[in-house]
């Protein structure tokens, strides 16, 4: 797997997955195999475009469940040749959602997978209908752990905090 700062990288063709991505969890795999499983089909580069710190850290203060070494070594682990991580910082927080695109665009993604509620640019201007406008963009079902709720970093770091550290390890799913 090859690694890219922010505007560094650009393919004539890729597939693309898009988000914080912290902890790699059983969600974020089945949104990364699925990237996978197309790019291979179509013979082009699989991208994940991920940030460092997740943007819940940098901004709410919030836990760091994956190191940017781990993050890497498990998207590497499930077969992406590419990941975009971004510095995520006072400088990349500026860029305009528009200007996001644009950097998008420099890899021409045929298929896109973001999550319903995904923002992007400064103070989260962009959504997910502006994406639509430039890009075939993809969700996938939400997935879900025995109790039936959806697996997020978010309630992973409230089963740290509240010691349930046995319900974690399932949620994650490394193994
Ligand atoms: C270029 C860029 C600029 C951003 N600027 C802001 C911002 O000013 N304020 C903010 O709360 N989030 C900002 N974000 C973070 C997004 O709101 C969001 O957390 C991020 O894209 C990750 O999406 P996810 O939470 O769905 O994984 C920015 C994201 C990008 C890509
Ligand atoms: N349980 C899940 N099922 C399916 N897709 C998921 C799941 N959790 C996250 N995703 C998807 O993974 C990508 C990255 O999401 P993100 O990093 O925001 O995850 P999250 O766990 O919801 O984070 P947070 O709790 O910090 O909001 C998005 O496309 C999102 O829709």
């Amino acid at each position: 797997m090859k690694l890219f700062q922010a505007e560094s990288l650009t393919l004539s063709r890729s597939v693309v997955a898009i988000g914080a991505f912290d902890g790699v969890h059983r969600g974020h795999q089945s949104v990364i195999r699925e990237m996978v499983r197309k790019g291979n089909l179509e013979g082009v580069p699989t991208v994940v475009y991920t940030f460092s710190p997740p943007p819940r850290v940098y901004f709410q203060g919030a836990r760091t469940l994956t190191s940017p070494e781990q993050k890497l070594t498990l998207l590497e682990r499930l077969g992406v040749t590419h990941t975009i991580l971004a510095k995520f910082d006072e400088e990349y927080v500026k860029r305009t959602a528009l200007e996001f695109v644009e950097e998008l665009s420099r890899i021409n993604p045929k298929c896109m997978i973001v999550g319903d509620d995904f923002r992007f640019g400064n103070n989260r201007a962009g959504d997910v209908s502006l994406l639509k406008s430039y890009f075939n963009v993809q969700s996938i079902n939400p997935i879900c752990c025995a109790r039936g709720e959806r697996i997020s970093s978010t309630r992973i770091r409230e089963l740290i905090v509240k010691g349930k550290q046995e319900q974690v390890l399932p949620l994650l799913g490394w193994m």
